[in-house]
Protein backbone atom coordinates (compact mmCIF):
# COMPACT_ATOMS: atom_id res chain seq x y z
CA UNK A 1 0.00 0.00 0.00
CA UNK A 2 1.26 3.12 -0.98
CA UNK A 3 1.77 5.48 1.78
CA UNK A 4 -0.84 8.78 0.94
CA UNK A 5 1.86 11.25 1.65
CA UNK A 6 4.06 10.01 -1.03
CA UNK A 7 1.79 11.09 -3.61
CA UNK A 8 3.16 14.31 -6.28
CA UNK A 9 0.69 17.12 -7.32
CA UNK A 10 1.82 18.86 -10.93
CA UNK A 11 0.53 22.10 -11.62
CA UNK A 12 1.21 23.27 -15.01
CA UNK A 13 0.21 26.97 -16.35
CA UNK A 14 1.32 29.42 -18.46
CA UNK A 15 0.69 31.75 -15.59
CA UNK A 16 1.08 34.96 -17.64
CA UNK A 17 1.26 36.30 -14.82
CA UNK A 18 0.52 33.32 -11.95
CA UNK A 19 -3.15 34.60 -9.90
CA UNK A 20 -4.48 34.18 -7.10
CA UNK A 21 -6.64 31.79 -8.31
CA UNK A 22 -3.54 29.06 -9.27
CA UNK A 23 -2.38 29.27 -5.45
CA UNK A 24 -5.67 28.67 -4.20
CA UNK A 25 -5.99 25.73 -6.34
CA UNK A 26 -2.08 24.83 -5.50
CA UNK A 27 -3.09 24.63 -1.55
CA UNK A 28 -6.13 22.91 -2.40
CA UNK A 29 -4.90 20.23 -4.07
CA UNK A 30 -1.86 19.98 -1.52
CA UNK A 31 -4.44 20.08 1.59
CA UNK A 32 -7.28 17.96 -0.56
CA UNK A 33 -4.95 15.27 -0.99
CA UNK A 34 -2.39 15.59 2.26
CA UNK A 35 0.48 15.76 -0.47
CA UNK A 36 3.73 16.95 0.69
CA UNK A 37 4.29 18.51 -2.75
CA UNK A 38 2.66 20.42 -5.48
CA UNK A 39 4.93 21.18 -8.28
CA UNK A 40 4.13 24.00 -10.39
CA UNK A 41 5.31 23.82 -13.79
CA UNK A 42 5.23 27.21 -15.72
CA UNK A 43 5.22 26.05 -19.40
CA UNK A 44 7.91 27.28 -21.40
CA UNK A 45 6.43 27.51 -24.84
CA UNK A 46 2.61 27.02 -24.28
CA UNK A 47 2.05 26.46 -28.29
CA UNK A 48 -1.18 25.73 -28.13
CA UNK A 49 -2.43 28.87 -27.07
CA UNK A 50 -3.36 31.52 -30.04
CA UNK A 51 -1.43 34.52 -28.71
CA UNK A 52 2.03 34.07 -27.15
CA UNK A 53 2.45 34.99 -23.51
CA UNK A 54 3.36 38.60 -22.76
CA UNK A 55 5.95 37.98 -20.36
CA UNK A 56 9.05 35.56 -21.38
CA UNK A 57 9.10 32.32 -19.88
CA UNK A 58 11.92 32.97 -17.68
CA UNK A 59 9.86 36.16 -16.01
CA UNK A 60 6.81 33.91 -15.52
CA UNK A 61 9.32 31.52 -13.73
CA UNK A 62 10.46 34.13 -11.73
CA UNK A 63 7.05 35.04 -10.92
CA UNK A 64 5.94 31.52 -10.19
CA UNK A 65 8.66 31.32 -7.42
CA UNK A 66 7.83 35.12 -5.57
CA UNK A 67 4.42 33.58 -5.58
CA UNK A 68 5.23 30.05 -3.58
CA UNK A 69 8.08 31.85 -1.79
CA UNK A 70 7.67 30.33 2.03
CA UNK A 71 4.31 28.36 1.08
CA UNK A 72 4.48 24.65 2.65
CA UNK A 73 4.69 21.77 -0.28
CA UNK A 74 4.66 24.08 -2.94
CA UNK A 75 7.71 24.54 -5.25
CA UNK A 76 8.72 25.55 -8.99
CA UNK A 77 9.53 23.24 -11.44
CA UNK A 78 11.46 24.79 -14.10
CA UNK A 79 11.87 22.07 -16.89
CA UNK A 80 9.25 23.03 -19.06
CA UNK A 81 10.95 26.20 -19.18
CA UNK A 82 14.69 24.75 -19.86
CA UNK A 83 13.13 22.14 -22.23
CA UNK A 84 13.50 24.33 -25.27
CA UNK A 85 10.88 22.58 -27.21
CA UNK A 86 6.96 22.94 -27.33
CA UNK A 87 5.55 22.01 -23.56
CA UNK A 88 3.70 19.15 -24.14
CA UNK A 89 2.46 17.79 -20.50
CA UNK A 90 2.91 13.95 -21.79
CA UNK A 91 6.61 14.75 -21.91
CA UNK A 92 6.51 16.55 -18.44
CA UNK A 93 4.29 13.47 -16.75
CA UNK A 94 6.81 10.99 -18.55
CA UNK A 95 9.43 12.52 -17.06
CA UNK A 96 8.11 12.81 -13.34
CA UNK A 97 6.81 9.29 -13.63
CA UNK A 98 10.45 7.76 -15.06
CA UNK A 99 11.78 10.03 -11.49
CA UNK A 100 9.16 8.90 -9.26
CA UNK A 101 8.98 5.48 -10.18
CA UNK A 102 5.77 3.25 -10.92
CA UNK A 103 4.12 3.15 -7.21
CA UNK A 104 4.10 6.87 -6.57
CA UNK A 105 0.38 8.55 -7.38
CA UNK A 106 0.87 11.67 -9.34
CA UNK A 107 -2.50 14.17 -9.15
CA UNK A 108 -1.83 16.51 -12.65
CA UNK A 109 -4.11 19.04 -11.90
CA UNK A 110 -6.31 21.49 -14.49
CA UNK A 111 -8.93 23.77 -15.00
CA UNK A 112 -12.27 22.81 -16.10
CA UNK A 113 -11.62 24.98 -19.48
CA UNK A 114 -8.65 22.74 -19.94
CA UNK A 115 -10.34 19.37 -19.10
CA UNK A 116 -13.09 20.67 -22.01
CA UNK A 117 -9.74 20.72 -24.28
CA UNK A 118 -8.05 17.61 -23.31
CA UNK A 119 -8.59 15.59 -26.65
CA UNK A 120 -6.65 18.43 -27.96
CA UNK A 121 -3.70 17.66 -26.24
CA UNK A 122 -0.85 15.60 -27.58
CA UNK A 123 -1.11 12.11 -26.60
CA UNK A 124 -3.62 13.27 -24.48
CA UNK A 125 -4.90 9.45 -23.80
CA UNK A 126 -1.25 8.39 -22.69
CA UNK A 127 -2.03 11.12 -19.81
CA UNK A 128 -3.86 8.47 -17.66
CA UNK A 129 -1.18 5.94 -17.60
CA UNK A 130 0.81 8.39 -15.86
CA UNK A 131 -1.40 10.19 -13.63
CA UNK A 132 -4.62 11.37 -12.32
CA UNK A 133 -6.07 14.20 -12.99
CA UNK A 134 -7.66 16.45 -10.42
CA UNK A 135 -9.92 18.99 -12.05
CA UNK A 136 -10.93 22.54 -10.87
CA UNK A 137 -14.20 23.23 -11.61
CA UNK A 138 -14.11 26.91 -12.90
CA UNK A 139 -17.77 29.42 -13.45
CA UNK A 140 -19.12 27.97 -16.78
CA UNK A 141 -17.89 24.88 -16.85
CA UNK A 142 -20.71 22.07 -17.59
CA UNK A 143 -19.85 18.72 -18.15
CA UNK A 144 -22.56 18.27 -19.61
CA UNK A 145 -20.97 20.05 -22.53
CA UNK A 146 -17.77 18.02 -22.74
CA UNK A 147 -16.62 16.49 -26.59
CA UNK A 148 -17.62 13.20 -26.05
CA UNK A 149 -14.21 11.84 -26.12
CA UNK A 150 -13.89 13.51 -22.93
CA UNK A 151 -16.87 12.96 -21.33
CA UNK A 152 -16.50 9.28 -21.67
CA UNK A 153 -13.66 9.42 -19.45
CA UNK A 154 -14.98 11.88 -17.26
CA UNK A 155 -17.44 9.28 -16.59
CA UNK A 156 -15.57 6.66 -16.21
CA UNK A 157 -12.63 7.94 -14.29
CA UNK A 158 -14.89 9.25 -11.86
CA UNK A 159 -13.99 8.82 -8.12
CA UNK A 160 -15.75 9.99 -5.67
CA UNK A 161 -12.35 10.54 -3.16
CA UNK A 162 -8.97 10.62 -3.43
CA UNK A 163 -7.87 7.25 -2.84
CA UNK A 164 -4.17 7.11 -3.62
CA UNK A 165 -4.60 3.36 -3.99
CA UNK A 166 -3.06 3.71 -7.57
CA UNK A 167 -0.83 5.68 -9.04
CA UNK A 168 -2.69 6.83 -11.88
CA UNK A 169 -5.46 6.43 -14.11
CA UNK A 170 -8.78 8.33 -11.98
CA UNK A 171 -10.35 11.54 -12.52
CA UNK A 172 -11.95 13.83 -9.74
CA UNK A 173 -13.18 17.23 -9.52
CA UNK A 174 -12.08 19.56 -6.66
CA UNK A 175 -14.07 20.39 -3.94
CA UNK A 176 -13.73 23.90 -3.52
CA UNK A 177 -16.20 26.55 -5.19
CA UNK A 178 -15.22 27.71 -8.74
CA UNK A 179 -13.57 31.31 -8.12
CA UNK A 180 -13.97 34.10 -10.97
CA UNK A 181 -10.06 34.93 -11.81
CA UNK A 182 -8.22 34.84 -15.13
CA UNK A 183 -4.80 35.77 -16.30
CA UNK A 184 -6.65 37.87 -18.84
CA UNK A 185 -8.78 40.22 -16.68
CA UNK A 186 -5.83 40.63 -15.07
CA UNK A 187 -3.67 41.31 -17.50
CA UNK A 188 -6.23 43.87 -18.61
CA UNK A 189 -6.62 45.26 -15.51
CA UNK A 190 -2.93 45.93 -14.89
CA UNK A 191 -2.71 47.92 -17.98
CA UNK A 192 -5.37 50.12 -17.08
CA UNK A 193 -4.12 50.73 -13.78
CA UNK A 194 -6.75 49.55 -12.28
CA UNK A 195 -6.85 47.57 -8.76
CA UNK A 196 -5.49 43.99 -8.18
CA UNK A 197 -5.62 44.18 -4.62
CA UNK A 198 -5.84 40.47 -3.48
CA UNK A 199 -5.45 38.94 -7.04
CA UNK A 200 -1.85 38.87 -7.57
CA UNK A 201 0.57 37.94 -4.39
CA UNK A 202 2.69 41.27 -3.37
CA UNK A 203 6.06 40.22 -4.25
CA UNK A 204 4.82 38.99 -7.75
CA UNK A 205 2.66 42.82 -8.07
CA UNK A 206 6.02 44.04 -7.27
CA UNK A 207 8.12 42.18 -10.11
CA UNK A 208 5.25 42.99 -11.97
CA UNK A 209 5.86 46.79 -11.54
CA UNK A 210 9.32 47.13 -11.44
CA UNK A 211 9.67 45.58 -14.81
CA UNK A 212 6.74 47.44 -16.08
CA UNK A 213 5.21 44.31 -17.82
CA UNK A 214 1.76 43.91 -18.49
CA UNK A 215 1.66 48.18 -19.48
CA UNK A 216 1.80 48.34 -15.58
CA UNK A 217 2.13 51.94 -14.44
CA UNK A 218 1.71 53.34 -18.40
CA UNK A 219 -2.19 54.11 -18.06
CA UNK A 220 -2.17 55.15 -14.54
CA UNK A 221 -3.76 58.81 -14.38
CA UNK A 222 -1.78 61.57 -13.67
N1 LIG B 1 -9.99 30.64 -11.60
C1 LIG B 1 -9.65 29.41 -12.00
N2 LIG B 1 -10.43 28.35 -11.72
C2 LIG B 1 -10.08 27.10 -12.13
N3 LIG B 1 -9.00 26.82 -12.87
C3 LIG B 1 -8.20 27.83 -13.18
C4 LIG B 1 -8.46 29.18 -12.78
N4 LIG B 1 -7.49 29.97 -13.26
C5 LIG B 1 -6.65 29.17 -13.94
N5 LIG B 1 -7.07 27.89 -13.89
C6 LIG B 1 -6.43 26.71 -14.49
O1 LIG B 1 -5.04 26.78 -14.21
C7 LIG B 1 -4.28 26.28 -15.32
C8 LIG B 1 -3.29 27.34 -15.76
O2 LIG B 1 -4.04 28.47 -16.12
P1 LIG B 1 -3.47 29.71 -16.92
O3 LIG B 1 -2.04 29.95 -16.53
O4 LIG B 1 -3.79 29.60 -18.35
O5 LIG B 1 -4.35 30.87 -16.23
P2 LIG B 1 -5.63 31.58 -16.79
O6 LIG B 1 -6.13 32.46 -15.71
O7 LIG B 1 -6.58 30.58 -17.38
O8 LIG B 1 -4.93 32.45 -17.92
P3 LIG B 1 -5.47 33.11 -19.25
O9 LIG B 1 -6.62 34.00 -18.88
O10 LIG B 1 -4.26 33.85 -19.76
O11 LIG B 1 -5.88 31.98 -20.17
C9 LIG B 1 -5.30 25.91 -16.40
O12 LIG B 1 -5.54 24.52 -16.33
C10 LIG B 1 -6.54 26.70 -16.00
O13 LIG B 1 -7.73 26.03 -16.40
O1 LIG C 1 0.30 18.67 -23.75
C1 LIG C 1 -0.41 19.38 -24.50
O2 LIG C 1 -0.55 19.15 -25.71
C2 LIG C 1 -1.10 20.58 -23.87
C3 LIG C 1 -2.04 21.32 -24.58
C4 LIG C 1 -2.67 22.39 -23.96
C5 LIG C 1 -2.34 22.72 -22.64
N1 LIG C 1 -1.42 21.96 -21.99
C6 LIG C 1 -1.02 22.32 -20.62
O3 LIG C 1 -2.13 22.68 -19.85
C7 LIG C 1 -1.73 23.60 -18.83
C8 LIG C 1 -2.69 24.79 -18.84
O4 LIG C 1 -2.57 25.49 -20.05
P1 LIG C 1 -2.97 27.02 -20.11
O5 LIG C 1 -2.89 27.40 -21.55
O6 LIG C 1 -4.36 27.11 -19.56
O7 LIG C 1 -2.00 27.74 -19.25
C9 LIG C 1 -0.28 23.97 -19.16
O8 LIG C 1 0.58 23.22 -18.32
C10 LIG C 1 -0.12 23.53 -20.59
O9 LIG C 1 1.21 23.17 -20.95
C11 LIG C 1 -0.81 20.92 -22.56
Amino acid sequence: MVSPNRAVGVFGGTFDPIHAGHLRLARALRDELSLSEVRLIPAGDPYHREAAPLASAEQRLAMARLAVAGEPGLVVDEREVRRGRPSYTVETLAELRAELGPDVPIWCLIGGDSLAQLATWRRWRELFALAHLAVALRPGFDPATLPEPVAAEWRQRQVSDFPNRTPSGTIRALTLPPMDISATDLRARLGQGAAVDGLIAPAVLAYIEAGHLYGAGAARPT
